[in-house]
C-alpha cells in the first residue's frame, strides 16, 4: 500500500478529507509567499483535529532557529520538512536541536541531482524528491510540476523516500509504477482552486493508488 502524504492543507474539512482517504502524513505550510500558508495558531489548532496514527508534518524553507523554536512550541508536529536550500549540516543540526524526525526535500530535474540524494540520506530520517522549481519561481515547491521519473526508476536510498511533483489523482498510479514510490506527497493535483483543497481530489487521489 502506497502512504500517501497530503500537503498544504489550510481548513479542518481538508484534514478531514485526508483523513477519510486513509492518509498518512498531512502537511502543514509555513511559508508567507505560499496560497497554502498558515498561522501558528491556524497550524495548532489544525493539527489539533489530526487523529491519531496520521504524521502531521511542518514544512519550512530555510528556517532560523527562532522561527523553528516558534512553530515547534506551538504545534503538535510529528515531523519537520525542510523544503528550501538548507545544507546536510543544517538538517543534522535541526534533527538533533528539535529531537523530531526531519524530511529533507530535494529538486531534482536532471540526473545531476541525483548525487546529493546520498548526502541527504546521510542525516535525514526521509527524503523527498521533488521538481525543481523553474527560475524565477515563487514557490520552491507546491507548483503541480513533475520531473521525468525515468531519472529515478529502480533506485532506492538508505532511508524512506517520497515522490513529489505535479501528482494528480490522473497520473499517480502511474508514476509509481515507474519509480516503485512506495510513498507519495501531492498538494497541487487535489486543488480545486490555487491554494484550496478539494476533497473529491483528495478522495480520488486515494482511491487510484488502491
Ligand atoms: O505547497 C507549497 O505552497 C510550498 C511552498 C513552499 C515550499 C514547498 C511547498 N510545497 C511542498 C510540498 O510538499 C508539495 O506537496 C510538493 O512540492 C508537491 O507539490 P505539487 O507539485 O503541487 O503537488
Amino acid at each position: 500500500m502506497v502512504a500517501i502524504k497530503f500537503c498544504g492543507l489550510s481548513r479542518a474539512e481538508d484534514v478531514e478529507a485526508a483523513a477519510a482517504a486513509g492518509a498518512r502524513y498531512v502537511g502543514f505550510v509555513f511559508f508567507a509567499k505560499s496560497p497554502r500558508c498558515v498561522s501558528i495558531e491556524q497550524a495548532r489548532d489544525l493539527a489539533l483535529e489530526v487523529p491519531m496514527g496520521i504524521a502531521k508534518v511542518g514544512l519550512v524553507v530555510n528556517p532560523s532557529d527562532a522561527d523553528l523554536d516558534a512553530i515547534i512550541a506551538a504545534v503538535p508536529l510529528d515531523i519537520i520538512q525542510l523544503h528550501g536550500s538548507e545544507s546536510p549540516e543544517r538538517v543534522a543540526e535541526v534533527k538533533a536541536r528539535y529531537g523530531l524526525p526531519v524530511m529533507k526535500a530535494v529538486g531534482i530535474s536532471s540526473a545531476e541531482d541525483l548525487p546529493q540524494l546520498d548526502a541527504y540520506a546521510a542525516v535525514a530520517d526521509q527524503i523527498l524528491l521533488d521538481a525543481k522549481p523553474p527560475k524565477g519561481a515563487d514557490l520552491p515547491g507546491g507548483n503541480g510540476l513533475a520531473f521525468d521519473w525515468r531519472l529515478i526508476a529502480g533506485r532506492d536510498w538508505t532511508v524512506p523516500w517520497m515522490l513529489a511533483g505535479g501528482l494528480t489523482p490522473q497520473n499517480a498510479a502511474e508514476a509509481v509504477r515507474m519509480t516503485g514510490a512506495q510513498q507519495v506527497d501531492v498538494s497541487s493535483g487535489v486543488e480545486g482552486a490555487r491554494g484550496v483543497k478539494d476533497a473529491g481530489k483528495i478522495a480520488d487521489f486515494a482511491a487510484a493508488l488502491t
